[in-house]
């Protein structure tokens, strides 16, 4: 057994939840008329509500004690102050400095980073102002009306998210996204752009991802096809990278190029150079307050109390699901259609970085970790799998998210949504009973034998878990807190869980098999070099291409 399941709040949870297992919300909430109050906490404009879970005070105080024990808030104070704790890969995790909107000075080796955060900043403002004032010109003299972003996993994922949820503050410049190595998603795109107009933003961390690398090349090709003239480049092609040689090597000035550092994890790197086709897209004005709104959700987890801390709550009731009541799933179910790619972002964000199995002490867990995280914009998912949800034989505890006010207030829309949100939460927790569910097929006229078959399928066991996450409107600085609430979370659960949340040794091993195969692929002949499985793929495959 490990240190964590052996110890004294793991085990006083255990015992607890037994308890616990019995006990229906619809009492907890029948017995207490404070229940709302009591397990609701507001941040500015943002309510989260997380009542509708199967806690009681003493389920708080005990995973309180759990996060005591394991020193959530040391390591917090560790993360903040740039000491090394992603130890896989000794790097400091500071994707916190790049929002750190106070200029308190953070320390990398001894090193204020500030510095250099506010001079990319400054970088990033001149130039999104140069292309989307129009200064900033094709080849041909033509001002640049839309931008691709290629890259991928965190070097698209973010930017991809934010620049829809952030659609109403869209300026001159159409945003586009290439990430998959499938040509498809190039040509696609390409499609509708014109060389003379288009600029192309590179981002990879590593400048060394081959989708990322082989969707450039062709990129390039297609602009070079065009212009006939390889000072072009300069002119529609720029890098976002931590690897300046590569950059270069690749053919882009390195004064095109927007830095960003090894202490920046990928999938935490919106914040970062990796932002700029958000900038380019809402100009650097909204993106700033966009990281304003992160900064002030750094700041309430670096100082709140734990009882008052919305990133340790939201982290510390996925760990009571998953540990104690074996949920394999969370899903995130925005009502807002803005946040559209919120839950493919979050997939990355909280799976890539808990869905690790070895301890810092290079022990395997005996315990779950990072969950599987999915999920929809609402109404759209309760038209399908929220069937399973209500009436599944999994617990799938759910966020939802919802603006007060919409940006698009057409006629009644905005209240049917809102009452669907509401509705939801509420029918996940309260249930039917049977006795509900006889009233009411009795009152529509059913008896005897039909009733008694059809009575079993329409009681709905409620007990169902959520939270419920309300914010006055989908803005850049809300985007912000949002995200960072989510960041937080991961990290809380990283320690409690004591895995290292930022490395992502788990993508490796297709990379290397891929890197493989792709020569045995050139030509004609017939592998044996694998498994029977993979040789008769390739080899149907190798047969069946023209
Ligand atoms: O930004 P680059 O270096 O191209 O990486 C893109 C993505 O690659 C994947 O394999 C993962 O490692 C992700 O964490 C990363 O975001």
């Amino acid at each position: 057994m490990s240190a964590l399941t052996r110890s004294p709040a793991w085990r006083a949870l255990k015992a607890h939840h037994k308890e616990m297992a019995s006990v229906h919300m619809r009492d907890l909430f029948a017995r207490d008329p404070e229940r709302f109050s009591r397990f609701s906490l507001h941040l500015g404009d943002l309510l989260v509500d997380y009542s509708k879970n199967i806690i009681t005070e003493r389920t708080m105080g005990l995973l309180f004690q759990l996060a005591r024990q394991e020193g959530v808030m040391e390591q917090v104070a560790r993360m903040f102050a740039g000491e090394k704790i992603n130890f896989t890969e000794g790097r400091a995790v500071l994707h916190v400095a790049l929002r750190n909107r106070s200029n308190r000075p953070i320390l990398v080796d001894g090193r204020d980073v500030m510095l250099k955060v506010n001079q990319v900043l400054a970088h990033m403002r001149q130039f999104s102002d140069q292309v989307r004032s129009g200064t900033w010109r094709g080849y041909t003299g033509k001002p640049i009306t839309d931008i691709v972003n290629i890259g991928i996993g965190g070097s698209d994922l973010g930017p991809v998210m934010a620049t829809e949820a952030l659609k109403p503050w869209w300026g001159p410049l159409r945003p586009h996204f290439v990430s998959n190595v499938d040509g498809t998603h190039l040509a696609e795109t390409l499609k509708v752009l014109n060389p003379e107009t288009t600029l192309f933003i590179v981002s990879s961390k590593t400048f060394t991802t081959q989708e990322t690398l082989t969707n450039a090349r062709s990129a390039r090709d297609w602009l070079l096809t065009a212009a006939e003239n390889e000072k072009a480049i300069a002119r529609h092609f720029v890098a976002v990278s931590t690897n300046a040689e590569e950059v270069k090597k690749f053919g882009i000035d390195t004064r095109n190029m927007f830095e960003f550092w090894d202490w920046v994890g990928g999938r935490y790197s919106l914040w970062s150079a990796i932002g700029l086709s958000i900038a380019l897209t809402i100009g650097m004005d909204a993106f700033e307050s966009m990281l304003a709104g992160a900064h002030e959700m750094d700041e309430h987890f670096r100082t709140a109390p734990l009882e008052r801390n919305l990133p340790v709550i939201l982290g510390l009731l996925g760990i009571w699901y998953t540990d104690f009541f074996g949920a394999e799933t969370h899903a995130v179910l925005p009502y807002d259609q803005y946040l559209h790619r919120f839950p493919a972002y979050l997939q990355q964000l909280d799976m890539e970085s808990n869905g690790k199995r070895v301890r810092r002490d290079r022990k395997t867990v005996d315990y779950a970790t990072g969950p599987v995280l999915w999920g929809e914009p609402g109404t759209n998912g309760q038209h399908s799998f929220y069937q399973l949800i209500h009436h599944g034989t999994r617990l799938v505890p759910a966020d939802f998210l919802a603006p007060i006010e919409s940006h698009n207030p057409i006629g009644r829309h905005h209240l049917i949504l809102l009452s669907n949100f509401f509705a939801q939460t509420e029918a996940l927790m309260r249930g039917k009973t049977e006795q509900e569910a006889r009233a009411e097929l009795e009152a529509a006229g059913i008896r005897g034998r039909r009733l008694k078959q059809l009575l079993p399928h329409k009681v709905f066991p409620g007990n169902r878990p959520t939270n419920s996450i309300l914010f006055q409107k989908l803005d850049p600085p809300t985007l912000g807190k949002l995200i960072a609430l989510y960041e937080h979370k991961v990290f809380v659960q990283g320690v409690i869980w004591n895995i290292n949340s930022f490395d992502q040794w788990g993508v490796e091993l297709g990379k290397q098999l891929a890197q493989k195969i792709q020569p045995e692929l050139e030509d004609a002949a017939p592998v044996a070099s694998h498994d029977s499985s993979t040789n008769g793929l390739i080899n149907y495959y190798k047969s069946r291409r023209r």
